[in-house]
């Protein structure tokens, strides 16, 4: 199949959103929004980099990538509704593949709402998939990773290391009973979408989604925000299972695992009730992990209380381009 008619093969036969005035078929999408800020993402997910043969067939590939960028969406406040893929394709590629990497994209996009409104396609020796999503916000309600303040609660969304350690599995082949959970969470992660979207009447959050380990996200909030953020690593929470089969990993797991998409924040105190009833009315897990501090010794770092000491929980996790 060429490009144009893979092109037409996967565009919409309608679109959702009565915002889209334009979508696949011109030079541009057209989006039409009043009261809304626009929230634009991208992130690109490379075969052997963020996945290969033995870690994602087709499907998942497209999930995923899709699941990371709705998860920055989040992150900001907002609600998903637009998205426009960049493939490059290599020659082994078989059409039928390619079409399965678009129905992990679209079966997500339709959890949400959201619309494929266009991209981009060429040939290229490895796979790889740059995805734009758009989202909505009410105008001037974007949430900041610079907006933490003294006694805010720390939070954290879900269980930490789930997708690491899925990861681990399937690059080792070492499937056993209870695999199938961190395998899934790997292949499949949820953006904690809903959870925002009930939480907007909390008028300050401090947001980061989970893509690199919390010791990395931690410190981006600290820094950005100039406070110290100081996390219990005995409150930090993760899946039993994981406790269980990989023990003297789990601090690693916890910290730097990446990918898990889940979101890091803090509230202040006042607000916790509610948040929490947010999180229940929305089926998601909240767990509170620590405290800001406003003090010249702390600010712009993140800190482990862990085994009686506080320490400087230094920044971890994937870094591109380090050569
Ligand atoms: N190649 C690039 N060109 C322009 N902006 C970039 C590029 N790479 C990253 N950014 C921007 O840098 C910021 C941090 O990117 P990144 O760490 O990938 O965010 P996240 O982890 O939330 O996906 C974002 O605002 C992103 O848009
Ligand atoms: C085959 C394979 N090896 C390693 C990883 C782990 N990995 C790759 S990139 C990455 C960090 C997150 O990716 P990045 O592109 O930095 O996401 P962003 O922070 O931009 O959202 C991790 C943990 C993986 N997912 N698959
Ligand atoms: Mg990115
Ligand atoms: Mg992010
Ligand atoms: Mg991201």
């Amino acid at each position: 199949m060429e490009e144009f008619d893979f092109i037409q093969s996967i565009k919409p036969a309608y679109y959702r959103q009565s915002s889209v005035i334009k979508g696949i078929g011109d030079d541009a999408a057209i989006l039409r929004h009043t009261n809304s800020d626009i929230i634009m993402t991208m992130d690109t997910m490379v075969e052997n980099i963020h996945f290969n043969e033995k870690t994602a067939a087709p499907f998942y590939i497209g999930y995923r990538a899709l699941a990371a960028n709705i998860s920055d969406i989040a992150a900001m406040g907002g609600k998903p509704v637009s998205y426009l893929v960049s493939v490059t394709v290599p020659d082994r590629w078989a059409p039928q593949e390619l079409q399965e990497v678009y129905k992990g994209m679209k079966e997500l996009a339709h959890a949400y709402q959201m619309d494929l409104i266009g991209g981009d396609t060429v040939s290229g020796d490895q796979l790889s998939l740059s995805i734009t999503v758009l989202g909505i916000v009410d105008n001037g309600k974007a949430r900041y990773r610079n907006t933490a303040k003294e006694h805010d609660i720390i939070f954290v969304t879900g269980t930490l290391g789930d997708s690491a350690y899925g990861l681990h599995l399937l690059l080792n082949e070492q499937a056993q009973e209870g695999s199938q959970y961190f395998i899934n969470r790997h292949q499949m992660p949820t953006p904690r979408v809903s959870f925002i979207n009930q939480s907007v009447p909390i008028e300050r959050m401090a947001l980061n989604d989970v893509s690199d380990g919390i010791a990395n996200e931690a410190n981006e909030i600290a820094a950005s925000s100039h406070k110290g953020l100081l996390l219990d690593y005995d409150r930090i929470p993760y899946h039993e299972l994981l406790a269980k089969y990989s023990p003297d990993n789990l601090y690693q797991w916890i910290l730097s695992g990446g990918e898990d998409f889940e979101l890091l924040g803090t509230v202040p105190l006042e607000d916790w009730d509610r948040l929490m009833d947010y999180a229940n009315a929305t089926g998601t897990m909240l767990t509170a992990i620590g405290t800001v501090v406003d003090d010249e010794k702390y600010n712009g770092k993140a800190w482990l209380r862990y085994q009686g000491d506080l320490k400087i929980l230094d920044k971890s996790g994937y870094t591109h381009l380090k050569r």
